[in-house]
This record gives structure tokens, C-alpha cells and sequence, in this order.
């Protein structure tokens, strides 16, 4: 287990969203706090409705918060992503963060290479036979390489996830967010991205979110935190009596 650091990368402070107008507002979220360090993975879980997708999204700085604070470190300097601009926030996630989705959300029309140079491209992390030489070494760290050439449509479930978190993970992201990552995968597929989302914040040194409904994704996280009813509680990785 490697040494965790001791300051967070991402705090998020009494967080509260709420839904709704009137009789109909309901909060999703009711002053959480948590805080992600770098080189930790962390699962969050909860029962269907918690409000886990709701917190991934105002962490991720997908959706605004109606009170408290998510403050990221942006090269050493803890920054409030909510009072950012819209422009400087798109910046910050473009720079800093990397999503993989249950859907994979793959590019139809781009083979696998193609996914991971775009995001390079884009990002101006790297061009050309640079962008080319980092795609093709993250896909070999993914066995993926005899698959490089190959479109969504042409790639088996667990192929996808795997191109999926390898477009996450190709800008080395200070946060990787992913929401139901191995809900779609049968379970020897689901363990070998676990494997690879812990392989990403253990030694590139990314912190990493996950979400999911799966107790059988406990051996392979840091820390664990459980939401019911927009309320967040840490807890023990193994079971009292285990
Ligand atoms: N856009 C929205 N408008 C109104 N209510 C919403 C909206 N999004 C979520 N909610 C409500 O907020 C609560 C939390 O939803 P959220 O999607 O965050 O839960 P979840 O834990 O991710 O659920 P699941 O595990 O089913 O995906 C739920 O009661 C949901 O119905």
C-alpha cells in the first residue's frame, strides 16, 4: 500500500444541492464534506437515489452547489472551482480532471488510438507522433495495443471501459471521476478496471472517485464512504467481526 499524502487535492466543503421548487424541493445533498489526496482511491456508495451522481457532479465541477465550497488544488494553490468563471472552470477540467461513465461514451467514429490522441490533441498536452507514441504506451499498459485500431462498435464491453479509462488517464489527471464503471462489465472485466483505476492513483498518483453499488469493489479502494439520504459517513473498509 503506498504512502497516501496528507494534504488533499480536492476539499469538498458542507455541501448542500437541492432539487425542485416548493412542496417539490427535496435535497440530494445536505452539508457533506469530504476530502480526496492524492494517490487515493476512494469509493463512495450508497442506496439508489442518496445522491451519489449529484455529488460526483458538484465535485467535478459539473453542478453548481446552492451552499459551501469545493477547493481544488490547481498547481499548489487551493482554488474555489465555484467561484472560477464559466470559461476558467472549463479550463481547470480540461487541465485537471479525467471522467470515465458507465456508457463508456467512446467516440463512434474514432478507433482506440484515435480516442486517447484526441484528448492529447485537445487538451495541447501533446500533438502529432508525440500524442501518436503516449496514446500507444497507455494503450499497452491497458493490453490493449492488438486493439489500438479497432471502433467502439468492433470492441467487447470490458475493451471499451478499458479505452475509456485510458482516455482518463492518458493527460495525468490530478482527479478521475467515474460513475458505474464496472456496473456494465461482468465481474472478471469489472476487477481488471478496479485494477487499472488503482493502478492510476497508486502510481501516477491521481485521485480517484469512484461510485458504484458493488460491495465487491471494497479490497480494491483506500477509503470508503457511504451516502444515504444526502448525508455522508465514512467507513471501516472491513466489516466489524472480519
Ligand atoms: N435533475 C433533477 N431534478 C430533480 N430531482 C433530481 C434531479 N437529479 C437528481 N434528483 C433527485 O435527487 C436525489 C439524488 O439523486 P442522485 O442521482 O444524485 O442519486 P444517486 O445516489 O446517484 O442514485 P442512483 O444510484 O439511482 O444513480 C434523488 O431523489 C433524485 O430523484
Amino acid at each position: 500500500m503506498p504512502a497516501i499524502a496528507t494534504t488533499p487535492t480536492l476539499k469538498g466543503v458542507r455541501l448542500t444541492r437541492t432539487y425542485g421548487d416548493g412542496a417539490k424541493r427535496r435535497a440530494a445533498l445536505q452539508h457533506v464534506s469530504l476530502d480526496l489526496f492524492p494517490g487515493q482511491i476512494a469509493l463512495l456508495m450508497g442506496p439508489s437515489g442518496s445522491g451519489k451522481s449529484t455529488l460526483l457532479a458538484v465535485l467535478s465541477g459539473l453542478l453548481e452547489p446552492d451552499e459551501g465550497q469545493v477547493l481544488a488544488d490547481d498547481g499548489g494553490e487551493l482554488r474555489d472551482v465555484w467561484a472560477m468563471t464559466q470559461k476558467q472552470r472549463e479550463e481547470y477540467r480540461l487541465r485537471t480532471t479525467g471522467f470515465v461513465f458507465q456508457g463508456f461514451n467512446l467516440f463512434p467514429a474514432l478507433n482506440a488510438r484515435q480516442q486517447l490522441e484526441i484528448v492529447l490533441n485537445w487538451g495541447g498536452y501533446a500533438h502529432g507522433g508525440e500524442a501518436r507514441r503516449q496514446a500507444d504506451d497507455m494503450l499497452d499498459r491497458l493490453g490493449l495495443t492488438p486493439n489500438r485500431h479497432k471502433k467502439p462498435a468492433q470492441l467487447s464491453g470490458g475493451e471499451k471501459q478499458r479505452v475509456a479509462i485510458g482516455r482518463a488517464l492518458v493527460k495525468n489527471p490530478s482527479f478521475v471521476f467515474a460513475d458505474e464503471p464496472t456496473s456494465a462489465l461482468d465481474w472478471e472485466n469489472g476487477q481488471k478496471v478496479m485494477e487499472l483505476l488503482r493502478d492510476g492513483a497508486h502510481e501516477r498518483g491521481a485521485s480517484i472517485l469512484v461510485v458504484s453499488h458493488d460491495h465487491r469493489l471494497l479490497p480494491y479502494v483506500d477509503v470508503y464512504y457511504h451516502l444515504e439520504d444526502g448525508h455522508l459517513e465514512e467507513r471501516p473498509l472491513t466489516p466489524p467481526g472480519h
